[in-house]
């Protein structure tokens, strides 16, 4: 275990960070001290920070930050009183001098994301943050495009490269209870007690607390959430549902739910442009099993070339279009208003 025996379920808040993508990665440092004061008073074991698309994300292709990473995760390290900082980064995004930037900024956890079947990418980035005495977690995206075995392989080449925890990451919010049940205890029975196991949902198809509640009871000791569903898509598994409804089944998270509800409330929601609705082009993300982070990319060509985002998502998971070719939307907006212009 890497985190302390009174936990049955250690959680990880990704407001700031899978919640950058739904303000278009214009957090604040204000606003970084504000959420992470506020989560580390409740009780939030381990507070994320980082460009949406991880370390490094800031970029034309993904949305350039308002404010630096770095200053955010600084405010956010300085702020903390109990709380782990964490980051996340996509080998090929972010580069190892990020890592050590981020290092010495005071994150204490990396997470290294790798498309589903591509675990092994991850193994430099995981080996340099072990060096840097870093706790580290690879984190598995797409998972619900592999097969459980399939999963669970990829999953043993990360715990051998040598991480800790081994996320099964819905992405697209496209999993549904039995589909992550079997994922998670795939991966549960392939690590043993070499890693633990993670879930992270979307909630694009509404089952995103439900199916981290289900994700426990196959195994997973480390669930992410967002406040108020602050994330890609239609947003995470909101944390403090999740954080209420692990503690409604006896399991100890070290959180104290109604200040959280409160940091939720009074913190959380003024901060979000829009409430996260479970709506036409959410859904579409879940039954096309398109990553979540399209979302905001598509709604924004669609409306630059007249097309619906919800037919933009159809058509990339009909390409089975993965993380890093938000451009080909561009395409495919093209394609629509050339197809639909000639005769
Ligand atoms: C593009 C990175 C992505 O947002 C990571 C993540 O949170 C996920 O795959 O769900
Ligand atoms: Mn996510």
């Amino acid at each position: 275990m890497t985190f302390s025996a009174d936990l049955d379920v250690r959680v990880t808040d990704s407001s700031l960070r899978d919640g950058s993508h739904a303000v278009a990665h214009r957090f604040t440092v204000e606003q970084v001290r504000a959420m992470v004061a506020g989560m580390d008073a409740a009780g939030v074991p381990v507070i994320e920070v980082a460009h949406g698309d991880g370390l490094g994300g800031s970029t034309l292709t993904y949305g350039r930050s308002l404010v630096d990473e770095r200053e955010l995760i600084a405010a956010a390290v300085e702020t903390a009183r109990a709380a782990t900082i964490a980051s996340l980064i996509l080998p090929g995004v972010g580069t190892v001098g990020d890592i050590r930037a981020a290092r010495d900024l005071g994150v204490g956890l990396l997470r290294v994301a790798t498309h589903a079947s591509e675990a092994d990418i991850a193994a430099e980035h995981l080996r340099v943050a072990r060096e840097l005495g870093m706790e580290t977690a690879g984190f598995l995206m797409m998972s619900h495009t592999l097969t459980p075995d399939a999963l669970a392989a990829q999953a043993r080449v990360m715990a051998d490269d040598g991480c800790e925890c081994v996320y099964v990451v819905d992405s697209a919010g496209a999993m549904v209870l039995d589909e992550v049940a079997e994922r998670v205890t795939a991966v549960v029975q392939e690590l043993g007690d070499d890693a633990q196991v993670g879930f992270h949902a979307h909630r694009n198809l509404g089952v995103g607390e439900a199916n981290s509640l289900v994700a426990v009871r196959a195994g997973a000791v480390q669930i992410d959430g967002s406040l108020r569903a602050f994330g890609a898509g239609s947003g995470n598994a909101q944390t403090e549902v999740v954080v209420a409804l692990l503690d409604r089944a006896g399991l100890r998270t070290g959180i104290d739910v109604a200040a959280l509800l409160d940091v939720a409330e009074d913190v959380a929601a003024p901060l979000q442009p829009a409430v996260p609705v479970v709506d036409r082009d959410a859904v579409t993300l879940g039954l096309s099993g398109v990553y979540s982070s399209f979302l905001a990319h598509a709604r924004r060509i669609g409306a630059e070339y007249g097309v619906p985002a919800h037919e933009l998502l159809r058509d990339a998971g009909e390409r089975g279009l993965v993380g890093g070719q938000e451009d080909l939307l561009v395409d495919i907006a093209v394609a629509t208003t050339i197809h639909r212009s000639t005769p």
